[in-house]
């Protein structure tokens, strides 16, 4: 039985459970469950904190875990991304009270707290940045006001929680982060993983792209499958009236309208857009 932990609360528990359902997994209905088992798929779920997971999937104690990148690379464990899941963005920034940085340089001999200080380390060490870490367990904004750091290193994603601290951001950005399924980095992949994954990446085509039917006339057949070229090729069907097509391909979501506009130029008619349920690629 293939065993995969679970973000239990914070910023990917949400998704993470929504996208194991919609990948046809059973899901917990009480958030005080902390073991589903989905017998049906030959699968078990651990609800665990999104920080430890990296830790059970990387000595082994789990096979795959969902969990951000940020948080795998802070745990410096034998885990590897097997998959980017492209939910729980975020950015790891240096960030200070306004005015007073405005380079990575002018930490050297500074005290940085942040809660990922494995991950900072690394960064500071790879630069040659020599500054005093201070890790924190959270609600870091609060440590330079506080006097116990003069910056910070932390999670950014609408940038409110350091507004209201009166801080800003400063020099680049440390990491991007988003949602990772993880594995193992070593040994022979679990069985069961190729399923999972195939149905992960089900559902992220299914949310990422729409399915455009539309009828042409036929002379114009390649310059609109042009502009509808398809996963792989489109299908073109004849029409009652053999001077017409029907025309069904796969597009990209955040494309439907710029293409519906082009093939309407050229002369497609009865364009119509549907969401796609679920889908093998
Ligand atoms: N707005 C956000 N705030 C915090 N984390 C976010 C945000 N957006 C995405 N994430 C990602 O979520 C993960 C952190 O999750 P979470 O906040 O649950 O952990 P935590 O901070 O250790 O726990 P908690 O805040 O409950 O103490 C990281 O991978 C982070 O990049
Ligand atoms: O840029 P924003 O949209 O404001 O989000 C970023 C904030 O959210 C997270 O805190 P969280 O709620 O996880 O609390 P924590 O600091 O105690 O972990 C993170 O540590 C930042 O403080
Ligand atoms: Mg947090």
């Amino acid at each position: 039985m293939l065993r995969v932990a679970v973000p239990n609360k914070g910023a990917l528990s949400e998704s993470a459970t929504a996208m194991l359902a919609e990948a046809g997994y059973r899901q917990r209905r009480d958030p005080r469950e902390l073991v589903l088992v989905d017998p049906d798929n030959d699968i078990e779920f651990f609800f665990l904190r999104p920080r430890d997971i990296a830790v059970y999937v990387g000595s082994g104690t789990l096979d795959v875990g969902i969990t951000g990148r940020d948080l795998l690379l802070d745990a410096q464990v034998k885990a590897e991304e097997l998959l980017q899941l492209g939910f729980g963005a975020s950015t790891f920034r240096f960030a200070g009270p306004v005015g007073d940085f405005s380079s990575l340089e002018e930490l050297s001999g500074k005290r940085l707290a942040t809660s990922y200080d494995g991950l900072l380390r690394d960064y500071l060490t790879e630069r040659g940045v020599n500054a005093t870490v201070v890790r924190l367990d959270g609600a870091v904004e609060s440590s330079v006001r506080l006097g116990v750091a003069d910056a910070i290193a932390d999670v950014v994603e609408t940038g409110t929680t350091l507004k209201a601290a009166g801080m800003e951001i400063f020099g680049e950005p440390i990491l991007r982060s988003e949602a990772v399924l993880i594995g193992r980095a070593e040994g022979q992949a679990p069985a069961g993983l190729d399923v999972l994954l195939r149905r992960l990446q089900g559902v992220l085509v299914a949310r990422q792209y729409v399915m455009m039917d539309y009828d042409i006339r036929k002379e114009l057949v390649d310059e609109a499958a042009a502009l509808t070229p398809g996963l792989e090729s489109p299908t073109i069907s004849p029409l009652r009236d053999s001077d017409w097509v029907a025309v069904r391909s796969m597009i990209k979501r955040n494309q439907t309208n710029r293409v519906m506009d082009e093939l309407y130029e050229l002369g497609a008619r009865a364009i119509l857009v549907s969401t796609i349920h679920a889908c093998r690629i």
